[in-house]
C-alpha cells in the first residue's frame, strides 16, 4: 500500500512540476476486490500535505448487488471525501435506474454538507451493437449491465437516455465510459443521444426538469407535485411504440377524463409497480392516487390469512417506499366494505376512473361487480386489467374428453391457451416503467391515509424469520430471480425434487402470489434462456400450472371446500378422536416420520416447502393418515407464505384424489429420495441429526445400540410413529375410494373412469387411477393389453414410449 501511495505522490508531484494543475486525475481502483487501495493512497497524500495540483476525481460504484459490498463502497467514498483532496466524484456504470437515482440523491446531500467542494459526474455507456456484443462476451469488472441492457441497441439506448435525463435533473456532467468513442460513428451516437434527450426534455415542457421531490413525511404537503396536462398525455400515448416495441399500453379514455385523477387500486396479488397493467393504463392521467384497501371481513376463509398477512404487509411497505422514491405514495384505508371505501375516496378526490387488476377468485368477482355498479352510479369509470396470470382464466375453451391429456390437465390446457390465445403478453421493460413513474404525478395534497402498520393485519410471532426468508419487495424478487437463473435453473430438470439442495427450485412462489414479480417477466426470462427446450421444459410449464389452477377455480368455484368429483365428498376418512390425533401430530411435525416432520416444521417456521415435500406431506395426510384433504388445505392456506386460494386447493384435491388430476404415483414418507443427503431432515429435525443416513428416515429401524450412541430415546426425544402399518393404512384408504365409487355408478363410465359435470352442463371423462377403475359390479378392472386410460393414452410405438416414461416418472414421483 505504501508503494502505491508513494507512486501516487510522485505522480502528483510530477504533474505539478509540469504545470498541469488543471488536469483531471482519476483515482480509481476502489472496488471491493481492487488491488489498488485508493483510500489509503489519498490519505497518505493528505497526511504528507502534498500540494495537489491536478483535480482528483474518484470513482464511485453504487451498483454492487450485495448490500455489504455497497455499504463498503459508500464507506470508502466517505473516507476519500474526508481527505479534502477530491474535486470530482464520478459514478461508474450500472443499469439499475432506481439505484442510480437514489445514489445521485445521496451524493447531492453529501455535496450540500461537505466541507470541501466536489462535483459529480456520471458515466454512460455507448449503446452500440459492438460494445454490447463485447460486454456480453466479456463483461467488465465493476460494470453492472442488466439483461435488459444487453438485449440489444434499442433497450440499451432507452436505458442510457433515462440515465442522461437523471444526470441532467441532478446537474451532473456526463462522462462516457471508455472504450467508448473511437470513431466518428461513435461520436454521432453521442450527438444523437444528446439531441434525443434534449428533445424529450423540451417536449415535456421545461428546459431543465427540477429534481423530483421525494414525498417523505416532512416534505409531503410542501411538495408541489409535477402535473401533466391532458394534451401532453395524449401526445405521450400516441400510436408510436416505445423504444422496446412493447411499451406502455394506450388509454381509451377521453382527454377530459384523463385530466382528472385516477385511482389505482392495488390488491394482494399485484403489489408491484413493474409490469402492472392497471398502473400503466392509469399513468396516462394527469394525477394518480395509488390505493390499498384492507377489509378483513372480505377475506373470509380463502383470502389473506395468517402468514399471508405478514407477507402482504411487507409487500405494501415496500410498494409504498418505491412509490415514494418516485414522488408518489400509497394511500391505505380499511373498512368492512371496500366498495364503499372506494366510492368515498373517488368522491373526495374527484377522480374520473378507478383502475385495478382483477383477482380471478369467486369472491373478487362479486366484489368487482359491486365496484362497477357503485362507481357507475357516480359516473366513475372502472378499468379492469389482467396482470397476475399469463392468461385470463375465463378465456381458454377446452374440449371435453381426451385431447393429448384428459380435460383440465396440464397439456391440453397449455396447448389450448397457446393455440387459442397466442403467446402471453410481453412485459414492458423495466426502464420504461421507470420512465413512466418519473413522469407520473400525484395530487397536490394526498388523501388521508392509515399507516401500513396501522392496518388491521396480523402480527405473528417469528415474523422476522419469515421475512428474512421472503423479503417482499420487487428488488428482492428481481435478485431472487437472477440468482435462480444463475445457480439453479440449469439443474431444474434433474434436481427440482431435492429438498436438500439450495436453489433446486426458484423459490419465487411468494413473490408471484403477492405480485412482487410479474409472471410475464418470469415467463419471458425462461423463454429467452439459452438452454435447449428439453432442459428447460418443466420449468417453462410451471407458470401454466399456476394458470391452470385459476382455470379450475373458474370452472369449480366451490373447489376449496367440496370435491371437484362431487361424489368423492362421500369418501370415508379417519374421523373423530383418532382423526384429530393424527391431524394434530401432522400439523406439529410430530408424526414420527422424519421427512414428513421436517417438512411440516419448515412450513410452520418459514412458510414454505419445496413442491416435492408438499407432495410427501399431503399424500401422507390423505393416503396414510386418511385425514380429509380439506383439513390439510386449510392448514396450508393459513401457514404458507405463498398461500394461493386456487393452487393450494387444486393440489390438495389431487392429493385427496377428488381433483381433476389424481396423482398417479406414491410418495413414500420413508424412501426420502427428496433428501438423499439427509441434510434437510437433519436441519429441521435436529434431534435426529446424529443418526446415520441409512436409518435417518426410519429411526424405528435403527439398532438400539446406534440409538444409544446417538443419545436418542424414541418416544422421549422423538415421537414414535403415529401409524405403524403404512401398507394397511393405504389399503384402507384405497378401499374407501372404491367403496364410494361403487355407490356412485352414475359417475363411472364403461372403462371405469370418473365422469365430471362441467359448468356449461357438459360431462367429461377425467383421469382415474388404475386401482380405482371398476366395472358395473364394482370389481376393479383388469388392464387390457390394447388400451390404457380412457382409450386415448396413446397406442402404438409412441404410446409405448410414453407409457414407459410415465412409469419412470411414477417411481420417482416427479412432477
Ligand atoms: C399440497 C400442495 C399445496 C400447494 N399450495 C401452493 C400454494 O398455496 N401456492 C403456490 O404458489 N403453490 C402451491 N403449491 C405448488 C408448488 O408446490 C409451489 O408453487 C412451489 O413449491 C413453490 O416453490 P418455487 O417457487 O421454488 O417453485 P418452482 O418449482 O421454482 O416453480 C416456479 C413457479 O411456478 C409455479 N408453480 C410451480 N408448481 C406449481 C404447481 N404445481 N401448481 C401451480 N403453480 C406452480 C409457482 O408459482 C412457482 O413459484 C402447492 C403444492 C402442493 C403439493
Amino acid at each position: 500500500m505504501d508503494g502505491q501511495a508513494t507512486l501516487l505522490k510522485d505522480f502528483v508531484a510530477e504533474m505539478n512540476h509540469l504545470g498541469k494543475q488543471n488536469e483531471v486525475l482519476i483515482v480509481s481502483g476502489s472496488g471491493a476486490k481492487a488491488r489498488f487501495n485508493s483510500v489509503s493512497a489519498l490519505q497518505r497524500l493528505r497526511d504528507d500535505r502534498v500540494e495537489v495540483g491536478p483535480k482528483i476525481s474518484v470513482a464511485y460504484n453504487p451498483f454492487f448487488p450485495e448490500e455489504q459490498d455497497l455499504a463498503d463502497e459508500r464507506r470508502r467514498l466517505e473516507q476519500k471525501l474526508e481527505t479534502g483532496l477530491v474535486s470530482k466524484v464520478y459514478l461508474q456504470f450500472g443499469t439499475d435506474l432506481d439505484r442510480l437515482r437514489s445514489s445521485l440523491q445521496e451524493l447531492k446531500a453529501m455535496q450540500a454538507q461537505a466541507e470541501h467542494n466536489f462535483d459529480i459526474c456520471g458515466s454512460i455507456f455507448l449503446p452500440t451493437k459492438k460494445l454490447i456484443a463485447q460486454q456480453k462476451f466479456r463483461p467488465w469488472n465493476g460494470v453492472f449491465l442488466s439483461d435488459e441492457f444487453l438485449a440489444g441497441e434499442t433497450t440499451a439506448r432507452g436505458i442510457v437516455l433515462q440515465m442522461m435525463k437523471l444526470y441532467e435533473e441532478h446537474g451532473c456532467e456526463i462522462l462516457i465510459e471508455a472504450p467508448g468513442v473511437r470513431t466518428s460513428n461513435d461520436w454521432s451516437v453521442v450527438e444523437s443521444l444528446l439531441k434525443e434527450r434534449d428533445d424529450k426534455i423540451a417536449a415535456s415542457g421545461a428546459n431543465v426538469k427540477p429534481e423530483k421531490q421525494r414525498s417523505n413525511a416532512a416534505a409531503k404537503d410542501a411538495s408541489p407535485a409535477k402535473k401533466r396536462k391532458a394534451t401532453e398525455v395524449a401526445a405521450d400515448t400516441s400510436s408510436e411504440p416505445a423504444a422496446s416495441g412493447i411499451g406502455i399500453p394506450k388509454s381509451t379514455l377521453t382527454p377530459q377524463q384523463l385530466a382528472k385523477p385516477a385511482i389505482v387500486l392495488f390488491h394482494s396479488h399485484d403489489c408491484r409497480l413493474h409490469d402492472n397493467v392497471a398502473l400503466q393504463l392509469a399513468s396516462h392521467h394527469a394525477c394518480v392516487i395509488p390505493l390499498f384497501i384492507w377489509s378483513r371481513k372480505e377475506q373470509g376463509r380463502w383470502g389473506v390469512r395468517g402468514c399471508m398477512e405478514v407477507i402482504l404487509k411487507d409487500a405494501l411497505r415496500n410498494l409504498d417506499e418505491k412509490l415514494r422514491s418516485h414522488g408518489l405514495e400509497l394511500t391505505c384505508r380499511q373498512g368492512d366494505d371496500s366498495s364503499e371505501v372506494l366510492r368515498q375516496l373517488c368522491e373526495e378526490c374527484g377522480s374520473s376512473a378507478v383502475y385495478y387488476n382483477v383477482e380471478h377468485t369467486p369472491e373478487s368477482g362479486v366484489r368487482e361487480a359491486k365496484y362497477r355498479r357503485l362507481l357507475g352510479e357516480i359516473d366513475v369509470e372502472t378499468v379492469e386489467c389482467q396482470s397476475s396470470l399469463l392468461y385470463d382464466p375465463t378465456s381458454p375453451q377446452l374440449g371435453t374428453g381426451f385431447h393429448g391429456g384428459h380435460w383440465g390437465t396440464l397439456m391440453p390446457f397449455l396447448k389450448g391457451c397457446k393455440k387459442q390465445l397466442g403467446e402471453p403478453r410481453k412485459p414492458v421493460q423495466r426502464f420504461e416503467t421507470f420512465a413512466m413513474l418519473e413522469a407520473m404525478a400525484g395530487p397536490v395534497t394526498w388523501p388521508s391515509s392509515s399507516s401500513i402498520d396501522g392496518l388491521d393485519l396480523a402480527v405473528i410471532e417469528g415474523e422476522e424469520r419469515l421475512l428474512e426468508r421472503f423479503p417482499m419487495s420487487e428488488d428482492a424478487a428481481h435478485s431472487n430471480l437472477e440468482q435462480f437463473f444463475k445457480v439453479g435453473f440449469g439443474r431444474y430438470e434433474s434436481d427440482r425434487s431435492r429438498a436438500d439442495m439450495e436453489w433446486s427450485t426458484s423459490k419465487l412462489s411468494a413473490h408471484l402470489r403477492v405480485g412482487t414479480l410479474s409472471p410475464n417477466v418470469l415467463y419471458y426470462k425462461t423463454e429467452a434462456s439459452e438452454l435447449d427446450y428439453p432442459q428447460r421444459k418443466t420449468f417453462s410449464r410451471r407458470l401454466f400450472w399456476r394458470d391452470l389452477a385459476y382455470f379450475h377455480l373458474q370452472s369449480f368455484p366451490g373447489m376449496r371446500w367440496e370435491s371437484i368429483r362431487l361424489h368423492y365428498g362421500q369418501t370415508e376418512w379417519c374421523n373423530g378422536e383418532e382423526g384429530d390425533r393424527r391431524f394434530l401430530a401432522w400439523k406439529r411435525g410430530k408424526t414420527g416420520f422424519p421427512l414428513v416432520d421436517a417438512g411440516m416444521r419448515e412450513l410452520y417456521k418459514t412458510g414454505w416447502m419445496t413442491q416435492s415435500i408438499r407432495m410427501v406431506v399431503a399424500s401422507f395426510l390423505t393416503e396414510y393418515l386418511r385425514v380429509d384433504w380439506r383439513m390439510g388445505a386449510e392448514w396450508f392456506h393459513y401457514t404458507l407464505a405463498d398461500a394461493d386460494s386456487a393452487i393450494n386447493p387444486m393440489m390438495w384435491q389431487n392429493a385427496g384424489r377428488s381433483g381433476i388430476d389424481q396423482w398417479n404415483f406414491v410418495m413414500s414418507p420413508v424412501a426420502a429420495s427428496q433428501d438423499a443427503s439427509g441434510e434437510y431432515t437433519r436441519r429441521w429435525v435436529p434431534e435426529l441429526a446424529k443418526l446415520p443416513r441409512g436409518t435417518l428416515h426410519k429411526p424405528w429401524e435403527t439398532p438400539a445400540q446406534v440409538l444409544n450412541e446417538c443419545g436418542i430415546v424414541l418416544g422421549r426425544d422423538y415421537p414414535h410413529r403415529i401409524v405403524t402399518d403404512l401398507k394397511a393404512e393405504r389399503a384402507l384408504s384405497d378401499e374407501a375410494v372404491l367403496e364410494m365409487r361403487r355407490k356412485n355408478q352414475q359417475f363411472n363410465n364403461e372403462r371405469g373412469y370418473d365422469l365430471v359435470q362441467l359448468p356449461n352442463g357438459k360431462e367429461t371423462v377425467v383421469f382415474t387411477k388404475k386401482q380405482f377403475r371398476i366395472d358395473r359390479q364394482g370389481i376393479v378392472l383388469k388392464e387390457t393389453k390394447k388400451t390404457t386410460g380412457s382409450g386415448a393414452a396413446g397406442r402404438g410405438r409412441r404410446g409405448q414410449r410414453a407409457r414407459k416414461k410415465a412409469g419412470r416418472d411414477k417411481v420417482a414421483g416427479k412432477r
